[in-house]
């Protein structure tokens, strides 16, 4: 192993460096970085170390970066990332749905604040508004009352917010006319504005989901290439019984349920620091050991969260303590995507034979 990370540098690394990366375990990654790391390169002159990563994950350095200077004050560290993963469809390399059994448990807000952290982390993100029913990816975003663009008449032009390529349906019908939409028609149109957006190229695309586990939810896991699903539920139970339905439909449809997010799990008094489960408490992390499925976060009930949505600008943007949540449930889904690749890239490919 120590052989084959060497092999991978360019210029000879300095060995305490070397021995440093070697010996460093990242936060939430369940890797080691030797096995992450697909290139480094050393350049004496200014003391530049360049690790190339296979995707982005530009907070790698306030981690890295103190280790590192203790051994040398004048290392400057330069993360590069090239994700050589083939696209699913058109440019796009990994479609994420954000779902929720139930409504209004926090799943468009959790869907933009996590897109949003992971284009952070210096990847291209898009965001897909397919709540047909509710679209508030625009108000969520500062674009409420925009319309769709065409450059050509044939493709749709996503909107840029927050450092994301941004869709909605919410740009093309009158939010009051959506909600009356039968399931195959609105199946029908959210496929079409998936297909008609020229998203360009795209390491993660985040679909914000209808919520419910009815014909639209099932169509679309059928005919989007999928890389997981990210279940949104509140602990209390009728929240999770709902979020246990849509747990079982992925289950049915082969979809891989990445993880879960528990969200409005408590709420903090801003005074006193006492921790109240408003909803009930640990419903979200039984629900998860059930079904053995990773608790990428739990939120809280909190103000700014919904402030934040409200004013269009989302919290990750905002400095403040509330945003490591987000970051991290990004970082831990960024981590399980690249997981889940490497797993499928060893899997055996079954051919099928007349014989
Ligand atoms: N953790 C939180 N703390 C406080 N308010 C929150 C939190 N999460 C979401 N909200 C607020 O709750 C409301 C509903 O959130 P959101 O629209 O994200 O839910 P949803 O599950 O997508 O709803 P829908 O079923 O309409 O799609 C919004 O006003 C939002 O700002």
């Amino acid at each position: 192993m120590w052989f084959d990370w060497l092999s991978r540098s360019k210029n000879q690394v300095p060995a305490a460096i070397a021995q440093c990366i070697a010996d460093f375990q990242p936060t939430e990654m369940p890797l080691p970085l030797t096995q992450v790391v697909q290139q480094l390169e050393w350049q004496d002159k200014d003391h530049r170390l360049t690790l190339t990563l296979p995707f982005a994950w530009q907070s790698l350095s306030a981690e890295l970066l103190p280790r590192l200077l203790q051994l040398d004050p004048k290392l400057q560290l330069e993360l590069r990332y090239q994700n050589s993963l083939p696209a699913l469809f058109k440019g796009i390399k990994q479609v994420i749905l954000v779902a929720s059994g139930k409504g209004g448990v926090g799943k468009s807000t959790t869907a933009v604040n996590v897109a949003v952290a992971m284009a952070q982390e210096g990847a291209k993100v898009g965001l897909l508004d397919a709540d047909i029913y509710g679209p508030s990816i625009p108000l969520m975003l500062g674009l409420q009352g925009q319309k769709a663009e065409s450059a050509d008449e044939k493709h749709l032009l996503p909107k840029q917010a927050a450092g994301l390529a941004v869709q909605s349906i919410g740009f093309l019908v009158d939010p009051d006319s959506a909600t009356v939409w039968r399931g195959p028609m609105a199946s029908q149109a959210l496929l079409q504005l998936l297909n008609e957006t020229d998203w360009g190229e795209l390491d993660y695309l985040v679909v914000d989901m209808p919520p419910g586990t009815g014909d639209i939810q099932l169509t679309l896991s059928q005919k989007i290439p999928l890389s997981g699903a990210v279940i949104v539920t509140t602990p209390q139970d009728v929240a999770l019984a709902d979020a246990q339905k849509a747990v079982a439909m992925f289950n049915s449809v082969r979809v891989p349920v990445l993880g879960l997010v528990e969200n409005m799990s408590y709420y903090q008094c801003k005074s006193c620091g006492a921790q109240d489960d408003v909803f009930g408490s640990q419903g979200g992390l039984e629900l998860a050991q059930r079904y053995q499925l990773p608790v990428l976060g739990q939120l809280p009930l909190d103000t700014q969260i919904r402030q934040s949505g409200d004013a269009g600008v989302p919290l990750v943007q905002q400095a403040g303590s509330g945003t490591e949540n987000y970051k991290q449930i990004a970082r831990q889904l960024i981590f399980a995507l690249y997981w889940r690749s490497l797993q499928q890239a060893a899997a055996p490919e079954i051919i099928f034979t007349d014989d």
